[in-house]
């Protein structure tokens, strides 16, 4: 049974990839209600619940957290990937939702709208109080041009505004095909007649518009906050409205949500709504159903698309991918087996098509796969590189413009403490994967099963003597491959069998004189 726990108010018609599925239990539930956390797979939030290293301690099963929503801000991603838990979006969702209730909150703004309904609602007729500005031929200052950014300029061209922006991965091209003008921030603070924001809050944008930047705006500017409290700083918000610099402020998110302690609500030319942005019914349902399609792809062990910390792939990429996410999973594992030392660093030279795939994400899976064997924690994908930067292991990931006659192939080094180990394999279409090199002795085998690696003297007898002890304890072989580099000196095999060997099998074989390492594999 995998175990969902919603835990702010998310759709439910949403839900229904999840509830239509089989084995999928869900609870709508706050998490500080909830008593038993750890008996959780996946969490749904909206903005309302943070997600910390705190409560993830307390479920030790959580593989997936869903935002319901864009903004992962209350999500500590960081601590995520460590614990190897993937954390998705919904990245698209609500973007109509929020992009109208901006413009909504700017048309409010400028006609006044909200104070001139309280007027009324308290029986005045206040017809020269509430004048207004049009917002044809103003100039509106958008600061973020994402998605919502886009909508938003779109709709103000509609109403006849002017629009500049200010996006530093902005290009030229795609300025012009939306149709707006591309400035700097500096041109943008000083000519906008309005100024919206739309970024997410990071380091460089938390408090973007503070104390001196709103200082180079026009007098009478109006601000708008629709994406994320503390972009502009509420302090330097309260300082322009006492002095009149700032028309008017439009806020549906504030630094600290529920906003019990700002002065900001107290000034008349503020209006605000609480975080409304994506709370429409369309949104809701689009986001709910974004994020439980994703998880319900994540049950069935397939590829999700809007994780925010693995590389994003479709599924139709990830088919492309698979058969080296594969190929370097069994790597991985053969050689984690095989090297029983500390390892210092691990390359992978990918050549042919294999350099044409997802590399970064067949990295950290073979990663992954390597310290499986050797750590007692969740690893995965999220987390191999944090894990393995933290254990000291180098990782570096190489194209070879090298031809060595495969059309594609993938070469695995560990240096380790004590030796260099190396294996190369390849995936042939409709065939499978194949190890056609270990440690610079050319071989084929599949790499499956319960597999025995034997390095030996080539001289005579020697694969009968490995067979009659195998023979001695009932032993079948199913597969074999001999490589060897010269006549008469160090040679490898490679043989599986239909079940595990016991040690008093490797023992005895360790015993022959020709036999100079013996190492069984799982894979
Ligand atoms: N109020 C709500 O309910 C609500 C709803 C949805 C989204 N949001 C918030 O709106 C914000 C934007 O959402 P989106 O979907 O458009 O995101 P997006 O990722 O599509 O767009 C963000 C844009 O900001 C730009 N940007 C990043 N750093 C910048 C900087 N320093 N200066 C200028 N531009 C910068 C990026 O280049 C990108 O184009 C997010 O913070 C999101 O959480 C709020
Ligand atoms: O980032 C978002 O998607 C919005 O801020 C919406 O947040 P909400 O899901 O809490 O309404």
């Amino acid at each position: 049974m995998f175990r969902v726990l919603v835990s702010d108010p998310i759709s439910r018609d949403g839900l229904e990839p999840l509830l239509e599925a089989n084995n999928i239990e869900i609870v709508q539930k706050n998490v500080s209600e909830e008593e038993n956390l750890a008996q959780y797979d996946a969490l749904f939030v909206r903005s309302a619940t943070k997600v910390t290293e705190e409560l993830m301690n307390q479920m030790p099963k959580l593989k997936i957290v869903a935002r319901a929503g864009v903004g992962v801000d209350n999500i500590d991603v960081d601590q995520a990937t460590r614990k190897g838990i993937i954390v998705i979006n919904a990245p698209d969702g609500n973007t109509i939702s929020t992009a109208e209730h901006t413009f909504a909150m700017i048309a409010s703004l400028v006609r006044h709208i909200p104070q001139a309904n309280m007027s009324v609602k308290n029986r005045e007729w206040k017809r020269s109080s509430f004048v207004g500005s049009e917002l044809h031929g103003k100039m509106l200052g958008i600061v973020g041009l994402g998605r919502i950014g886009t909508e938003l300029a779109r709709r103000a061209k509609a109403f006849g505004m002017r629009v500049a922006v200010f996006d530093p991965f902005l290009t030229k091209e795609r300025s012009e095909k939306i149709g707006v003008e591309k400035h700097d921030f500096e041109e943008l603070l000083t000519q906008a007649d309005i100024i919206t924001v739309h970024t997410p809050l990071t380091k460089e944008t938390k408090g973007l518009l503070n104390k001196e930047t709103i200082s180079k705006t026009k007098k009478g500017v109006y601000l708008v906050n629709c994406a994320r409290g503390g972009i502009i700083d509420e302090d330097a918000l309260c300082t322009y409205l006492e002095n009149g610099h700032v028309r008017g402020v439009a806020l549906d998110v504030f630094e600290v949500e529920p906003p019990e302690h700002t002065r900001l609500l107290e000034f008349e030319q503020v209006i605000a709504t609480p975080h409304l942005g994506a709370s429409t019914k369309e949104a809701q349902l689009n986001v709910a159903y974004q994020v439980s399609k994703e998880v319900l792809l994540f049950i069935q062990g397939k590829q999700v698309t809007t994780s925010i910390n693995l590389p994003a792939m479709s599924d139709e990429a990830y088919q492309k991918v698979a058969p080296y996410d594969s190929l370097a999973q069994k790597i991985g594992s053969f050689l984690s087996q095989y090297m029983n030392q500390p390892v210092q660093s691990i390359t992978i030279e990918y050549e042919g098509t294999a350099a044409e795939i997802e590399t970064a994400y067949v990295t950290k899976s073979m990663i992954a796969s390597f310290l499986k064997q050797r750590m007692d924690i969740n690893i995965n994908t999220v987390n191999a590189g944090v894990l393995a930067r933290e254990r000291g292991i180098q990782f570096i990931e190489k194209v070879s413009d090298q031809n060595s006659g495969y059309s594609n192939s993938m070469k695995v080094t560990i240096h380790g403490e004590q030796t260099t180990s190396e294996i190369k394999g390849t995936s042939i279409p409709h065939f499978g994967e194949r190890i056609v090199s270990v440690n610079g002795f050319s071989i084929d085998f599949h790499p499956s099963g319960h597999l025995l690696y034997i390095q030996h003297t080539d001289v005579p007898g020697v694969i009968g003597n490995v067979g009659r002890i195998l023979g001695n304890h009932s032993v079948n072989i199913a597969t074999m491959q001999v490589g060897r580099k010269e006549k008469g000196g160090e040679a490898i095999m490679m043989l599986s069998f239909d079940r595990p060997l016991d040690q008093p099998i490797l023992s005895a074989l360790t015993e022959l004189d020709e036999i100079v390492f013996v190492k069984a594999i799982e894979l």
